[in-house]
């Protein structure tokens, strides 16, 4: 029982001091290069919101890629320093409360939405399932609001109630959709992501 508890901490510290070595705030970013090096998700010149972006790893690693012709917009409920990179921007809020004038001023021509927000968990499967499923949610009315048409969407859900509903809901406004559980994703962890692409014309706000 001890060794088994000794090897997981090991292995969580290995993501943790590689994200560390890296310079990235969060061993995160390893799940998101995972998803680009298969999919090539973002590209230079990209115009990207990451949404739930606290500590900063996916902000930063998206704002390499996309270089000084793109942009990155990240939102989080957590305050959080400005990222040093000219083509990044942190705004602190909630993604439960964007408004429509908030969308329409961070613009409707976006190429990539990104979301790996996680809600406080309580620990009852069912409960913190639905909390990340109503994130998701709103993850993806932002989504269908800013992307232009044949973006693509990443989301981070946890198994469980609501998920059904949401691969349904992914599957009304994007072409195409994967699921997909990252190496670098703790072992016991529910967590696994969906990627949509190809957003379908127009954009719909739901309510
Ligand atoms: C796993 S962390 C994200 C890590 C980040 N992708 C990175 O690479 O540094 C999840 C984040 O979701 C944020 N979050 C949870 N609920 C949110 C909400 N309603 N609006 C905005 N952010 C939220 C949390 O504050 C937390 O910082």
């Amino acid at each position: 029982m001890k060794s088994k508890k000794k090897g997981k901490n090991l292995w969580r510290d290995h993501y943790t001091d590689k994200a560390q070595k890296a310079g990235f705030p969060a061993r995160s970013v390893f799940k998101l290069e995972e998803m680009q090096k298969r999919w090539k998700i973002l590209r230079p010149g990209q115009k990207v919101l990451d949404l739930g972006c606290a500590p900063g790893s996916w902000l930063k690693y998206a704002s390499q890629i996309v270089g000084d012709s793109g942009r990155v917009i990240g939102l989080d409920l957590k305050p959080m320093d400005q990222p040093d990179k000219p083509n990044a921007q942190f705004i602190q809020g909630d993604a439960f409360e964007l408004t429509q004038e908030f969308l329409d001023e961070i613009g409707r021509d976006f190429d990539v939405v990104l979301s790996d927000m996680a809600p406080n968990t309580t620990g009852i499967k069912n409960v913190d399932a639905l909390k990340s499923a109503a994130l998701c949610e709103s993850a993806l009315a932002a989504a269908v609001t800013v992307l232009k048409p044949g973006g693509s969407f990443v989301c981070k859900i946890f198994q469980g109630e609501g998920f059904d509903a949401f691969i349904k809901d992914v599957k009304k406004y994007f072409t195409k959709h994967k699921i997909f559980k990252p190496e670098s994703t703790r072992k016991q962890s529910r967590e696994i992501y969906v990627v949509g692409w190809s957003k379908k014309g127009g954009s719909h706000v739901r309510t």
